[in-house]
């Protein structure tokens, strides 16, 4: 996919541009910055989640999106948050849960998981959608350092296997050489790449 972004505002301040990226599957690029300098923004933005900006985002790339919160629904089991959710069938969801270290929580209401198995959850699901592209903001936020370890070794296989391309925000700068993603540090005001 394509970004060509000129400028996003909110209530007449410029946050973010101009900034150009691309990036295809198998690619991974990871957007960096302090807090507020407008990564979620941009994350939003390429997700198509905000079209109020000047510009344009442009390919046909298949997306999913991993935020740090779950955002599971609390009413319906894990398999079929993920058969929901993904649109995919009910051997492909419990292959990704299995992938991800869930294999016999298939009945297990998302109360009822801790919040790792919650993340990881929402990375099956992710993936159960066959994206080209993952789009993930702060995932491993949160976690404690042995969480965060397991579920960034669980999304660096996953994207090996599936080929999927990777767009991840997060302000941990170890993490882009972790996931072997380039590095790409948000700065100035309004924030460009490198600025
Ligand atoms: N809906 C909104 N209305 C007004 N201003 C907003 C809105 N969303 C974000 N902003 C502003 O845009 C700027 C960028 O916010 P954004 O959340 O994208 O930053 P970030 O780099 O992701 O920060 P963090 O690392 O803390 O999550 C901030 O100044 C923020 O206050």
């Amino acid at each position: 996919m394509k970004i060509d972004l000129r400028a996003k505002s909110f209530g007449g301040r410029a946050v973010l541009g101009p900034i150009r990226l691309q990036v295809a599957r198998g690619q991974r690029v990871a957007l960096l910055g302090p807090s507020g300098i407008g990564k979620s923004t941009l994350l939003r933005i390429i997700a198509g989640l905000d079209r109020d900006f000047d510009g344009r985002v442009e390919g046909s790339d298949r997306l999913a999106i991993v935020f740090q919160e779950p955002t599971l629904l609390p009413w319906r089991r894990a398999l079929e948050n993920i058969i929901i959710a993904a649109g995919c069938d009910a051997a492909t969801a419990r292959d990704l849960m299995a992938q991800v270290g869930l294999a016999g929580r298939e009945a297990h209401y998302p109360r009822q998981l801790s919040l790792g198995q919650q993340r990881r959850l929402a990375l099956a699901r992710a993936f159960a959608a066959g994206p080209d592209i993952l789009l993930m903001d702060e995932p491993f936020a949160s976690l404690d350092p042995e969480t965060a370890a397991r579920m960034i070794g669980l999304t660096a296989g996953l994207l090996e296997r599936s080929g999927a391309g990777l767009i991840l925000v997060t302000h941990d700068d170890s993490e882009p050489a972790r996931l072997a993603a380039t590095p790409l540090v948000l700065g100035g005001d309004p924030a460009v790449i490198g600025g």
